[in-house]
Formats: structure tokens, sequence, C-alpha cells
């Protein structure tokens, strides 16, 4: 069980970039500092420390769901492949998908389970998983599932007042009366790799809340091209925002960069692990600032020439594109990488050279 294992502490001397600590229960409780402290992370570095959310226990469920199942046969995980389609829900083999513009594949594999399978289980409303996810689906999967989505709700309801949008509009896209790409993942990287787990990335979706217990993400602060550690901290779940809600805004919320590198230090020598949950729109939902619905938002659009928020695509496209293009049997040469890119230019020029720079 990766939970009991005691891990070497994070070391002082990587570089690391400090996140805002933002206490959930404040925010629930509508406090006003706290509120103004999530607006502020989400607007700049679009990256937060979220204290007291009370998931806790079944994100340590979900650890040992994610040790049980990748620790199952390879002939049985790839019975759940993705596949080269674009499809996201189900298992990622480790060296399937690139991690940048030459082609080097990853070294993490993954797990990924559909809200939507798990809000309708026992019937599937996407796909199957292995017996090891069945077994826990009842105790620790849908828990994790339901309470990642309150939380992940309340910090939206919270960014729709913010933004300017009318009641229940960011919910609207969000609603489970059709499917969604929202999913949980489980991430293990092995021990003593020396490349990308995960290459440099925005997240696809809306919202993200992740917890790790070694470290290894990485973000790269607006304006900068340097990578920077994020400190796992007990206790502490990361959010992000994604290319969604970058979108939806007209960027006012930001979708940042970022990947998954070897532990530091001693922390190199162990399994890592991470679980995520993220949230994202109904499959049909066109990606575009919702510059009819706010003020805010139609004046963040208008201050954007080239209509780098308008992407004409669905959720569902955009996701699948994405996944799609990374996927290392898709590639046809470095253009590949660049097809697959979300709203990198937050961070960058939208230039070969400068995405190059994060390769
Ligand atoms: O494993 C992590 O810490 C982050 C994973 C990640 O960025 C992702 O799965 O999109
Ligand atoms: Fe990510």
């Amino acid at each position: 069980m990766p939970g009991l294992t005691k891990l070497p502490s994070f070391p002082a001397n990587v570089p690391t970039h400090s996140l805002v600590v933002v206490d959930y229960q404040l925010l629930k409780a509508g406090h006003k500092d706290e509120i103004a402290k999530l607006w502020h992370a989400a607007t700049h570095l679009g990256f937060w420390y979220l204290s007291n959310h009370g998931v806790d226990r079944e994100v340590n469920a979900m650890f040992d769901v994610g040790a049980e199942t990748l620790a199952l046969p390879m002939s049985e995980k790839m019975k759940y492949e993705q596949g080269d389609n674009g499809d996201s829900f189900g298992y990622k083999a480790k060296g399937m998908i690139v991690t940048d513009l030459n082609g080097t594949r990853d070294t993490v594999e993954f797990l990924n389970i559909a809200q939507d399978d798990a809000m309708s289980w026992p019937q599937p409303t996407h796909c199957t998983y292995p017996s090891t996810v069945n077994a826990r689906m009842n105790d620790a999967v849908i828990p994790f599932i339901r309470k990642s989505m309150a939380v992940n709700n309340t910090l939206l309801d919270i960014f729709e007042r913010l933004l300017g949008l009318p009641r229940g509009s960011l919910a609207q896209l969000h609603a489970m009366d059709e499917a969604c790409g929202s999913e949980a993942r489980i991430v293990k990287t092995p021990p003593n790799q020396n490349s990308a787990g995960i290459g440099a990335h925005t997240d696809f979706g809306t919202l993200t809340f992740l917890h790790n217990r070694l470290g290894g993400l990485q973000v790269m602060p607006p304006g900068t091209q340097e990578w920077l550690y994020v400190k796992p901290v007990p206790g502490y779940a990361i959010c992000n925002i994604g290319d969604a809600l970058a979108i939806f805004s007209g960027g006012v919320l930001r979708s940042n960069l970022h990947r998954v590198m070897p532990p530091p230090g001693e922390q190199s020598r162990y399994e890592r692990y991470s679980v995520a949950f993220f949230t994202r729109p109904k499959d049909t939902v066109v990606l575009r600032p919702l510059a009819e619905k706010s003020v805010m938002v139609a004046e963040a659009a208008a201050k954007d020439p080239r209509d780098e928020y308008t992407s004409g695509a669905t959720a569902g496209e955009w996701t699948a594109r994405r996944i799609r293009k990374l996927r290392v049997r898709n590639r046809k040469g470095p253009e590949t990488w660049y097809e697959s890119k979300g709203t990198e230019h937050q961070s960058l020029k939208h230039t070969p050279e400068t995405i190059r720079a994060t390769a």
C-alpha cells in the first residue's frame, strides 16, 4: 500500500514555487479575504493549495485503488487501454504518449475513471474497468468522485459570481444531464527515472483537484522560461484552472503550463503516485468566451484580437484532439506536438520557437 511507506521529505535545495493556501471551509462560509486570495491565485498563476477540503480519507482510498490496479498483470491492464482515437477513460500504459517535440516517450502509467461511469454504476456509461476498480467502486471511487465534484462545483460557483456570470450558467455547462469528460486519475511513476513523466501541458478541462505525496509536479510561472517544483504538503490539495475555464472566462482565469518530472533528491528512488479529479464540461459544450453573459469576460475577449480563446471546438472534441495528438502512434513529426496544444499561448507567445523552449 503506497500510504504505509515512510517517504523521504521534499528537499530544501531545489527550485520551488510557493502556492497560496486557500481554506475551503472559509471559502464555503463566504469569507471575503479567502475569496480574494482564491481570485488572485486563479487570475495569476492559476494554481493554489486547498486546505480543509475534507476529502483525505477518500483520497487515501484512491491511492490504494491505484496501487492495487496498476499492480495487475500487463495483459489484464491492456484490456482497458485508451487506444489511439483520443478516448480518455481507461488505462494508459507507459510510453504510449510523447512528452516533447522530439517525441520522447512518457514514463508513467495511469488509470482514468469516468465520473459518468461512477455516477451510473453498476451500469456503464462509457466503459468498464478492471476488477480491482469495480471492487472498490462503492467504498472508494464513488465517494472520492462525489466529494471532488462538490469541491470543484463550490469553486466554480465562486468563479461564476466573481466573473459576473448569471447564476447557474457555469453549473449548467457541467450539469449531469449529458455525457462529459470529467474523470478521476491515478498516476504511477516508477522509481529512478531521468526524463519527464508527463510533458509540459495545460489541463484540458475546467478545474483540477490534485493530491501529491512526492514531489515531481512543476509549474512554469507566467512570463518565465523556468520550471519550479510544487512541494507536496500533507492534507493540502493542489488545485488548478484548466483550458475550458480559461476559455469561458476570456483568459481572465489562467490555465498554466505544468509537467511531471521524477521526484527530486532522495525521493526519486521511490515509486510516485498521484491522484487527481478533473472537472470537464459536457462534451457538446462549445469552448468560447462567455462574452454575452458577462461584462468582464466581454472586456477580456475584446483585448484578444487574435481570438485565441475562440476554439470553435466542443469540449469533447478539444480533449479528444489533445489526447490523440499526444499518442506515439499518431505522431507524424514535431508538428503533431504543436497540434496537441491547448491554451499554452497564455504562458508563451504562440510560436513554435517558444513552445520548443518548454519541450
Ligand atoms: O501527477 C501530478 O502531480 C500531475 C499530473 C497532471 O498534471 C495531469 O495528470 O494532468
Ligand atoms: Fe495536468
